[in-house]
């Protein structure tokens, strides 16, 4: 079975498809054809108004629910997911244009995950019990109340059910506003929470661009937000929730360090490298595109690398043997494009790569530039797109102080045979989500998120509770009131 591309309706609210044509159509574009596929429209503010209004009404019945029915509703939506797995990985790949290959794998598997683990949390969220002589305190695990997820275009699926579990889990309700880049998949999201059982509004979809992320999060009703997304809008969203005293959680842009020392194993250096750059066409917040690799062990690293980079079988997202796809726009592809250029005029070694690929599609061949300095454009921005930047280094204190000279701190990653200095290494990197001899796993029972300017908060594992719930403290008294007067 596949999915229609075009969507019954562009917003899904209060348990059902809805539309307000008036709203600004929003294409869909294939990136193989570059044919608009389908069409949404962004929510007018009677969509908003709908939006918040149910999320806040269907928010107290889903409160007032266990933690375990909250929970059986979250499971089941993740066995739905497993078992639509193939439909979604096909919406998905449409959606972004990344290979059906990778889609099949990280997308719809890992929002089941998500929806599963914090499905399994749900009924253990408690408070504590502190004894203070005959007196105690208690403390209460509260839902937030009504969250605002707002995505980026790179993992659609994931980024709604990674935002949606833990914050319904907690017994929030949250509505979700996806890419205007890739509008589709969240409403799937929404429909399968539904169809598993989660009452009307509990998780509402709305379409739009900045405009409606805005509108949703200045909202007096909205009690968080939290956005995947680049700095710069990172920077405005956190200032208008600080605006109302919201909750954040901002996962943001890097430009993150991969560390290669010379005793690290070449073959499994160079393919942490490629799921470091080049897995979904390097659009990865936590890519490791400053790969620093030290002197002795530079030859051979981007010998094997380029051999190995032979392998990339370009073409349609959608026939399974395609291991590489074109980027999510023609936008994104013309950004990636100047970075590339501006390598070149830097004075960086092209060694493999740098051009548009196929007569149609938005393709850009796996780029590796190699003399890379520390001062150069390339170095210095995110580009999310398929361009490795390889740095020469020569002492363990001189990289680890290159590694962290940077504004984001989203990631960080070494490989080396040497144990003591990984732990060394990951003890001194300034960055959120660490990789010692691997790279890029995002394993749902792991905390994931930046520092520095990369973001607030943490997504996944145990850690996202204490970002979608508050506690409250009750004294209780057990005996008279003393008082001064
Ligand atoms: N740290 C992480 O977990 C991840 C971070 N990213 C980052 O996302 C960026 C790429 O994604 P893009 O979609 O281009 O990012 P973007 O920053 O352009 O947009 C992100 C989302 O914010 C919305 N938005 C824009 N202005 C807004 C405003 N004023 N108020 C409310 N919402 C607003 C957009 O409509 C979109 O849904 C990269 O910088 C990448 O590093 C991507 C994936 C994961």
């Amino acid at each position: 079975m596949r999915y229609p591309v075009q969507p019954t309706a562009s917003h899904f609210i209060d348990g059902q498809y809805v539309d307000d044509t008036d709203g600004t159509p929003i294409p869909v574009i294939c990136q193989m054809s570059e044919k608009v596929i389908a069409t949404v429209h962004a929510a007018t503010p009677a969509i908003v108004e709908m939006a918040i209004a149910s999320a806040k009404r269907a928010q107290v019945e889903w409160a007032a629910m266990t933690g375990t029915e909250r929970g059986r509703v979250l499971r089941r939506a993740a066995d739905i997911m497993r078992a639509r797995n193939h439909e979604l990985s096909v919406l998905e790949t449409e959606d972004t244009g990344k290979p059906l290959q990778e889609t099949l794998v990280a997308d719809a598997t890992s929002g089941a995950d998500a929806l599963e683990y914090f499905g399994g949390l749900a009924a253990s969220l408690t408070g504590e019990h502190i004894q203070l002589g005959d007196d105690f305190v208690y403390t209460r695990r509260e839902p937030l109340g009504v969250c605002v997820g707002i995505g980026a275009w790179n993992y659609p699926t994931q980024i709604a059910c990674w935002k949606g579990a833990p914050a319904l889990a907690c017994g929030n309700a949250m509505i979700f506003k996806p890419s205007e880049t890739t509008p589709l998949c969240a409403l799937k999201v929404a429909e399968i929470l539904h169809e598993a059982g989660g009452p009307a509004g509990i998780y509402n979809v709305v379409q739009g661009m900045g405009e409606v992320g805005n509108a949703l999060i200045t909202d007096p009703r909205v009690d968080k937000v939290s956005l995947t997304g680049s700095v710069p809008t990172g920077q405005k969203v956190y200032a208008a929730a600080a605006a109302g005293i919201r909750h954040v959680t901002m996962e943001l842009g890097g430009k993150s360090p991969l560390v290669i020392f010379d005793d690290a194993d070449v073959e499994n250096a160079v393919s942490g490298a490629i799921l470091g750059n080049f897995y979904s066409s390097g659009q990865v917040c936590s890519n490791g595109t400053r790969v620093f690799v030290q002197k002795g062990i530079k030859a051979a690293f981007l010998k094997r690398l380029t051999e190995r980079l032979a392998g990339v079988k370009m073409g349609d997202p959608l026939d399974e043997t395609v291991n590489f796809g074109p980027m999510v726009s023609a936008r994104q592809r013309d950004i990636v494009e100047g970075f590339i250029e501006k390598g070149i005029a830097e004075g960086a070694t092209l060694v493999t790569g740098g051009k548009r690929a196929g007569d149609t599609g938005f393709f850009l061949e796996p780029t590796v530039f190699a003399d890379v300095t520390d001062d150069m454009t390339i170095a210095r921005d995110e580009i999310f797109g398929p361009v490795m930047s390889v740095l020469d280094f020569d002492t363990e204190d001189e990289v680890l102080a290159r590694a962290n000279a940077t504004e984001f701190g989203l990631a960080a990653g070494v490989f080396t045979a040497d144990l003591t200095r990984a732990h060394r290494m990951v003890a001194g990197f300034e960055a959120g989500t660490c990789y010692i001899n691997t790279y890029n796993l995002a394993p749902v029972e792991a905390p994931f998120g930046g520092s520095k300017k990369s973001g607030v908060g943490r997504e996944n594992s145990k850690a996202a509770i204490e970002h979608y719930s508050q506690l409250k403290g009750v004294y209780v008294a057990m005996g008279d009131v003393e008082a001064p007067f």
